[in-house]
């Protein structure tokens, strides 16, 4: 447990919610809801940290981010992606330069 990441531990707990009491649990009250609410909450959560960032204080950053990302482990669990799957692509996108990318991908 140590070495795992604390999304990994997140994923696990939000993906043993499916089919739980949406009464007793905030999670399940969102699966319940459907995909659309649960990216609608993404999308929120998404703004709210832009707005945090704009306006408000780092702290409100951090705490914005919080709950971007559970929302975001949430949407991972409903559309199936497990959170190796993201890391998988982030560790073959290491070391390569996002311009480098994006140059790449001219005339596509
Ligand atoms: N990390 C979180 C987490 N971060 C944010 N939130 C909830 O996300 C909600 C976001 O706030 P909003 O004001 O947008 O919520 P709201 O107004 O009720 O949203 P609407 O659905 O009405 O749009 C709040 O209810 C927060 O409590 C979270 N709820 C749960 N978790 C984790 O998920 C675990 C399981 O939670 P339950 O499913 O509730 O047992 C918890 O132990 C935590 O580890």
């Amino acid at each position: 447990m140590a070495d795992q990441h604390i999304l990994d531990a997140l994923y696990a707990t939000v993906a043993a919610r499916k089919g739980a009491d949406p009464d007793t649990s905030y999670t399940a009250k969102l699966f319940a809801k459907g995909t659309a609410k649960i990216a609608q909450k993404v999308g929120e959560e998404g703004v709210e940290t832009v707005i945090a960032a704009l306006a408000e204080t780092p702290d409100k950053v951090a705490s914005e981010s919080a709950d971007l990302l559970y929302h975001l482990t949430v949407l991972w669990a409903d559309q199936g992606v497990k959170p190796e799957d993201v890391w998988q692509i982030l560790a073959e996108r290491q070391g390569i330069s996002g311009i480098t990318e994006k140059a790449s991908r001219k005339g596509d």
